[in-house]
């Protein structure tokens, strides 16, 4: 029987000494001159990529809002397998939900990546076909990293608690097979100091560390759940060598060995 995602996740972090989350968000118009003329040049680019920062990567996270077209879908498809064939586990953040027959198709993408993240706004019944899945991870947006993030998220309901708390809450219901974890920004390290008080055993998914300037400590502090969670940084990695020409991705390989040596001075032993 496959392991459940969270233990292949662990595994990894300890394989690696690494809770390094790379984002593949293979923007087409900061791809390098060079690559411009590939077949796929999402693809070649990701490839590169990879073979330059595996080696930190306890995942990678590809935004599948840079693939949706059908060369993106390809190129997807050709960067999900070359991770895997790195032994890289690979969270395709998706943000997916939608009623019953529609989020059963949305919910095919698990077949191709590891984990994936969903939006709880449709509540319970729109995610059921993803926590259906007990081998893959499944991430709900809690609190985003971006300003706008609090408009909704930080409303106090009746009840007191903010919206975020209560899909934390609603998240932990609903973590049947341990196969459900939290995406909370580091730009709001309160909030994750928070969160993690109120579910102790969700590993979180944490962006918003590098181009979003948010709380690598606090991402560390609060992200993980015994050891277990992971600190993405996407633009800050794959575009680190922008100036570089073609040894773009050795400026990629030393951005995420950077990232993971600062967020392993904040880890406990
Ligand atoms: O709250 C959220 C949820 C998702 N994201 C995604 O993570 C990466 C962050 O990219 P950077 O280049 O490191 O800023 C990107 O795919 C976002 O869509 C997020 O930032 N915040």
């Amino acid at each position: 029987m496959t392991a459940a995602f969270f233990d292949r996740l662990g595994d990894r972090i300890d394989r690696i000494d690494s809770v390094v989350s790379v984002g593949l968000d293979a923007d087409p118009s900061r791809i390098p001159e060079h690559l411009h003329g590939a077949d796929l040049p999402r693809w070649a680019f990701n490839r590169r990529i990879i073979d330059a920062t595996h080696e930190y990567a306890a995942c990678y996270k590809p935004n599948a809002a840079f693939y949706e077209t059908s060369d993106g879908w390809r190129a997807l498809r050709e960067t999900i397998a070359y991770a895997h064939g790195k032994d890289v586990p690979v969270l395709l953040d998706a943000k997916r939900a939608d009623i019953g027959n529609t989020t059963r198709q949305y919910a095919e993408l698990l077949d191709h990546a590891d984990a994936i993240t969903v939006n709880p706004y449709l509540g319970r019944d729109s995610l059921q076909p993803f926590l259906d899945r007990p081998d893959k991870g499944v991430f709900v947006l809690c609190r985003t990293s971006n300003s706008g993030g609090a408009d909704l998220q930080d409303l106090d309901l009746a009840s007191g608690e903010p919206v975020y708390e209560r899909v934390a809450a609603l998240a932990d219901l609903w973590n049947e097979h341990g196969n459900v974890g939290l995406v909370v920004g580091a730009t709001a390290p309160e909030e994750l100091a928070d969160l993690r008080e109120q579910v102790p055993d969700l590993p979180f998914l944490v962006p918003g560390v590098g181009a979003q300037g948010g709380d690598a400590e606090a991402a560390v502090a609060y992200g993980l759940a015994d050891g277990v969670g992971v600190v993405n940084s996407s633009r800050g990695i794959i575009f680190a060598g922008e100036d570089r020409g073609e040894d773009f991705a050795g400026a990629a390989g030393e951005a995420a060995k950077r990232l993971r040596n600062r967020l392993n001075t904040y880890r406990a032993d």
